[in-house]
């Protein structure tokens, strides 16, 4: 496994949420894996009052609390948390980034890391201008000694097409394609790299992996969990914004794009912003008939969130995509808070056998599917009908299963953990490039523009915990949910 070269990561934002729950355990779980570079240094920049050692005092206890299913070696924790440091500078203030300068000559003075830096954006989407200009006024932004500089940023990555854009022009002033990493937490999960593997290492799915043998998508995360404390934030984004636009149209591209030339980033991310290019755009009668929107009872009276709020915090959608391997094949993308469970997962439901010889119940009108399931369980499986055993022929949908836990009994690593050591790497397939993310804005936004027309009007509400409307030929496809079979 190759390591990556030494280098700084700085983290914008450490003293909050993302920092802690998220950045600051997988950087140690790469770490107690041998897989962080051999010399690194960890720099945490905020205006909370912090020094380097109050600092690792509070990375160390967040580290405690928030390592996924283990306890982290004490040992193996203090000798991480002495390459941490921290420097608390008003961030909004571009003279206080020479101290930052500073700062980075101390730490490579005291450790021999030469001079590359990734920098970390776990702040308020609007300090992506501001940060970025103070580095640049810094001479922050360029080594001059032949290292190199990578940023990442965190979503939401604008507000609609013109702020996306805005950031990414200010952005490319400062910093070039190639070293922008617009991070959406969903690439690193496992099993969605394994749509790409699933679908181009097997030639027995690829070749029905097209509009004459499958007959719908579908693709589901539903969360039970309302806003919590975010409301201030997503009252201005709602479940279009901060699931749809970035993370499932994200998996969308992953199951319907064309095979890359090779397996490299830039043709990956090539297929990726075709296929998000060639979603059939969608037209205000389309609208109507195609997106449900949803907002839970009670969300309104939620802190920071607006009285009279048309915020959806669900969404069910139905879109088409223009091209000669999907044209004609409904796509779904449903995501809501506050549900009755707590999944994610993509079904491609296949087309029935085109006559139907046996009595018996498959769930929908075909007895074929493929669920590839992201939460609770990292899993994949293929239904088909069997034989009921004895007398006659009656069918039964059976399911066969792969789940990550029967090849390996190690944990799988959190989808931080991947990005951030393909961030250091500098491997960015796994990033959303700028044309993607456009397309994927340009897609949504007429849905948000006709949304705010209608204001409340069709906004549907839910009690917490139930499951909001949905498409009919949806809730036939689930009529008969397969239980797992009993060993
Ligand atoms: N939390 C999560 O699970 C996820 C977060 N994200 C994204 O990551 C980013 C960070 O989120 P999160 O950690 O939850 O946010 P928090 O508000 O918890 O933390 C942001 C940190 O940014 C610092 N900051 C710097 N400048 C400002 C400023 N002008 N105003 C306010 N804070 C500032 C603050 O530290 P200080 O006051 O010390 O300067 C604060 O601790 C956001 O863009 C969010 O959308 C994305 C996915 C998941
Ligand atoms: O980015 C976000 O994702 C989470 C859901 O992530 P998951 O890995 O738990 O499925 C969502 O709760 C949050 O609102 C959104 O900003």
């Amino acid at each position: 496994m190759e390591r990556p070269k030494n280098q700084i990561l700085a983290i914008f934002g450490a003293s909050g949420d993302l920092a802690k729950r998220k950045l600051m355990p997988s950087l140690y779980e790469l770490f107690s894996r041998g897989m962080m570079p051999e010399k690194f240094a960890v720099l945490g920049v905020s205006r909370t009052n912090f020094d380097d050692e109050s600092f690792r005092k509070y990375a160390g206890e967040n580290i405690r609390s928030f390592l996924k299913d283990k306890e982290p070696d004490s040992e193996i924790l203090d000798s991480f948390l002495s390459r941490v440091f921290y420097l608390c500078i008003d961030t909004l203030n571009e003279d206080s980034y020479f101290r930052l300068r500073e700062k980075f000559v101390e730490i490579r003075e005291k450790t021999e890391i030469p001079d590359n830096i990734l920098f970390d954006l776990a702040t308020p989407p609007d300090m992506y201008r501001i940060i970025p200009r103070a580095l640049k006024k810094a001479g922050l932004n360029k080594s001059k000694e032949g290292g190199f500089r990578r940023i990442i940023v965190e979503k939401p990555f604008g507000f609609d097409l013109e702020s996306s854009q805005d950031i990414n022009s200010e952005l490319l002033k400062i910093f070039e394609e190639n070293e922008i990493l617009r991070i959406d937490h969903y690439l690193g999960k496992e099993t969605v790299q394994n749509i790409l593997v699933l679908r181009f290492a097997n030639g027995i799915f690829e070749s029905l992996w097209n509009r004459n043998f499958i007959d719908s998508v579908e693709i589901r995360a539903s969360e039970t969990l309302g806003v919590e404390n975010r409301g201030g934030y997503y009252d201005g984004a709602g479940a279009l914004r901060d699931m749809v636009q970035s993370h499932l149209l994200q998996l969308m591209a992953f199951v319907a794009m064309e095979a890359p030339a090779t397996f490299d980033s830039e043709s990956i991310r090539d297929e990726i912003a075709k296929v998000l290019r060639s979603l059939k755009p969608l037209s205000d009668s389309d609208i109507k008939a195609d997106v449900i929107r949803a907002q839970y009872l009670g969300y309104a009276r939620e802190k920071g969130v607006s009285e009279n709020s048309s915020t959806e915090t669900y969404v069910a959608m139905k879109f088409f995509i223009e091209n000669w391997r999907w044209g004609g094949v409904p796509f779904y993308i449903i995501t809501g808070k506050a549900m009755p469970e707590k999944t994610s997962e993509i079904a491609i439901r296949f087309k029935a056998a085109p006559q139907k010889l046996f009595k018996g119940q498959c769930c929908g009108s075909s007895c074929n599917s493929l669920t590839i399931r992201i939460y609770p369980d990292e899993s994949i499986s293929l239904m088909f009908g069997l034989k009921v055993p004895g007398a006659g022929f009656e069918v039964r949908q059976v399911n066969m299963d792969f789940n990550y836990k029967s090849i390996s009994p190690k944990r799988l690593p959190d989808a931080y953990e991947r990005l951030l050591l393909d961030a250091m790497l500098g491997d960015n397939t796994l990033f959303a490039r700028n044309d993607s993310q456009s397309y994927s804005w340009k897609f949504v936004e007429p849905i948000l523009n006709f949304w705010r027309m209608e204001g409340r009007e069709n906004l549907h509400v839910y009690e917490k915990g139930v499951f909001p409307p949905v498409f009919k030929e949806l809730r036939d496809a689930d009529v008969c949910k397969i239980e797992p079979t009993e060993s």
